[in-house]
C-alpha cells in the first residue's frame, strides 16, 4: 500500500520564532517515522512586509490578497526563495529532514495566470502580478517523496509567457494538496482555529462545513481566514480527505492531530 501524503502550509505569521521552525521540523520527522509522506508549501506574509518597508513600497491588501506591482514582486520573490525557504531549508535538515527547497516555477511544476479578482459587489479589481494556478505537474513531487525527500515550496509561479507571479499560500497549498493527491492539508497559522467572536479563543469553530462557510463568509471569515478556508473547501471538494487550520505557534498540535486523533483545531467538511 502506497504511504498516506500530508501537506503542510506554514503560514509565515507562524514563523518567526527559529525556535518553532526546530519543533515543527521534530514534528515532520515524526509523521515521517509513523509512516507519512509530507511535503510543505509556506508563507513569508510578516518576511514580505518587512522587505517591502525596507523598499519603500506600501503594502496593500484586497480580501486577504497583496496587491503586487512589478517592483513590489521583485522584493516578494527575494523574501520567498532567498530567505524564508532558504532559511526553512537549513532548519529542517539540521533536524533530522532530507528538505529541498522548491518553488512553483521548478521543472515548470505549477503554472499560472493574472488573477481576476471579483470583489463582493461583482467588480473585477486588478490585483497587479497576483496568479491563480491553471495546472500543475505532481511529477517531481512524486519522485521526491518516494525518495524521501521533504518538498518545501514557495509560492510563486511562472505563466507560458514568462511572467512570474505572487500566488497566496493557503490557495497555494490547497491545489497543490489536490494535485498530488494528498490525503490531508493542515494549514499551520498562529491562531487555534477560526473563532466564531474573534479574538476569543474560546469561541472556536470546531467544524465548519460547506453550508457554514457559505453563512460565516464576510463576517467571521475575514482577512487572512478567507484564502484559508476557502482553499481548505477547494482541497476537499477535489479530493483530498481531511483538511484542518491547526495553531503552528504550538508545533505539538500536528502529531497529536494526524497520531492521537485529538479533538482540536478547525476542521473542514464538505457535509
Ligand atoms: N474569525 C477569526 N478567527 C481567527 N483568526 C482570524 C479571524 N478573523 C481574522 N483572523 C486573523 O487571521 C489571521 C491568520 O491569517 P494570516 O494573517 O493570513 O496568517 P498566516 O501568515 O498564517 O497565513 C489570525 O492571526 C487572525 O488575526
Ligand atoms: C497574493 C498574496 O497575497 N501573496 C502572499 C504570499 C505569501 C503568503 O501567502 O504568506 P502567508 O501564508 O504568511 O500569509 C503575500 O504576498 O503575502
Amino acid at each position: 500500500m502506497s504511504k498516506q501524503r500530508i501537506l503542510i502550509k506554514y503560514g509565515g505569521n507562524a514563523m518567526i520564532n527559529p525556535q518553532l521552525q526546530q519543533e515543527i521540523a521534530a514534528q515532520i520527522f515524526k509523521l515521517q517515522e509513523a509512516g507519512f509522506e509530507v511535503i510543505m508549501v509556506h508563507g513569508g506574509g510578516p518576511f514580505i512586509n518587512k522587505a517591502l518597508e525596507k523598499a519603500a513600497i506600501k503594502s496593500q491588501f484586497v480580501d486577504g490578497l497583496r496587491v503586487t506591482e512589478a517592483i513590489a514582486f521583485a522584493e516578494i520573490q527575494k523574501a520567498l526563495i532567498g530567505e524564508v525557504n532558504a532559511d526553512l531549508i537549513s532548519t529542517l535538515n539540521q533536524n533530522k529532514l532530507k528538505a529541498i527547497g522548491l518553488s512553483g516555477k521548478d521543472a515548470g511544476m505549477v503554472q499560472a495566470v493574472k488573477y481576476q479578482h471579483k470583489s463582493a459587489d461583482g467588480s473585477i479589481v486588478d490585483l497587479g502580478l497576483v496568479g491563480e494556478i491553471t495546472q500543475i505537474d505532481d511529477s517531481l513531487i512524486n519522485l521526491l517523496c518516494e525518495a524521501g525527500y521533504v518538498p518545501v515550496v514557495a509560492c510563486v509561479a511562472d505563466g507560458v509567457d514568462g511572467t512570474s507571479y505572487n500566488i497566496n499560500a493557503d490557495t497555494f497549498a490547497g491545489k497543490l494538496a489536490a494535485a498530488v493527491n494528498a490525503d490531508q492539508l493542515i494549514v499551520l497559522t498562529d491562531v487555534d482555529g477560526l473563532f466564531l467572536n474573534y479574538p476569543d479563543p474560546a469561541s472556536i469553530i470546531r467544524e465548519l462545513n460547506e453550508s457554514a462557510v457559505n453563512e460565516h463568509m464576510g463576517t467571521t471569515i475575514q482577512g487572512g481566514m478567507i484564502p484559508k478556508i476557502q482553499s481548505c473547501m477547494l482541497a476537499l471538494q477535489e479530493g483530498v480527505k481531511k483538511a484542518i487550520i491547526l495553531n503552528g505557534t504550538k508545533p505539538e498540535q500536528i502529531a497529536k492531530y494526524v497520531i492521537d486523533n485529538e479533538k482540536i483545531g478547525t476542521t473542514l467538511t464538505l457535509q
